[in-house]
């Protein structure tokens, strides 16, 4: 699918109702944001929602971040494909034959197939959190080496943490796409998450999409927070 997006920012539509996930939506241009769409909303709202999405013009990341047999994976990346969404993601953890059994389910759809994505540590992870699930070495080296499974597997990217990005292109080439949630503007309340980065310095370390929830959909007025993002990142000096 083409970039014809016009910022990298793909808000996370994290609501409790198709209604509410909707009138985001309705706040937003298509022709400057993507949107997500993640376990809470899926659950809810179902495939109509993502189709519905889809319809209104929007590249929609379904981010249900499959983790199972090989089989499931596969047929569950097809059924996401089906629904026409520009993105779809796995848990990297579940290994190189279950990516790769979804990269192969995605091949025969060629160019307008979605982006498949692996997710590596998630931003809410700190280090110290790593060791007690049997995980024994630097988080930054869980990322880069679960990264580099991904890409032999025939992903296209990782989610990973910004704060990650830099090594993450100097170990796995710049064609291969960092997405990375954990965005927070400068003073911005971290919440649950727990390795952050500015918009402008995740650009800047080499993200190529900014998935970003809270800090637009819990403002005042979401798609003030949006512009003003956008704003932000597209200055010279970003
Ligand atoms: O795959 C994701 O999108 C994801 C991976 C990850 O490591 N961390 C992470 O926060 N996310 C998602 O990104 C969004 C971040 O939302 P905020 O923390 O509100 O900006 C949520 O919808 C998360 O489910």
């Amino acid at each position: 699918m083409t970039d014809s997006v016009s910022s990298p920012v793909i808000v996370a539509l994290d609501y409790d109702t198709a209604e509410a996930a909707l009138a985001m939506a309705a706040q937003l241009d298509p022709a400057v944001c993507r949107v997500k769409v993640g376990k809470e909303l899926f659950t809810i709202a179902g495939p109509d929602l993502v189709r519905s999405l889809v319809q209104s013009g929007f590249q929609v990341f379904l981010d249900l971040k499959f983790h199972d047999i090989p089989n499931t994976v596969a047929a569950a990346v097809r059924a996401a494909a089906n629904l026409g969404v520009w993105m779809v993601n796995v848990h990297a953890s579940g290994g190189e034959r279950m990516m790769r059994a979804a990269a192969d389910a995605l091949a025969p759809l060629g160019v307008n197939r979605p982006l498949l994505i692996g997710v590596t540590v998630l931003t809410s992870t700190a280090e110290d959190e790593l060791a007690p699930v049997g995980v024994n070495r630097p988080l930054k080296e869980q990322v880069v080496a679960l990264a580099e499974l991904a890409k032999v597997s025939g992903l296209d990217g990782v989610v990973c943490s910004a704060q990650e990005a830099e090594a993450l292109k100097a170990a796995c080439g710049s064609e291969f796409k960092l997405v990375t949630p954990g965005i927070r503007p400068a003073g911005a309340d971290a919440g649950d998450q727990r390795r952050i980065v500015t918009p402008v310095d995740a650009l800047r370390n080499g993200s190529d999409y900014l998935v970003i929830g809270r800090p637009i959909t819990a403002a005042e007025d979401p798609a003030s927070a949006l512009k003003a993002i956008v704003r932000d990142i597209e200055k010279p000096s970003a």
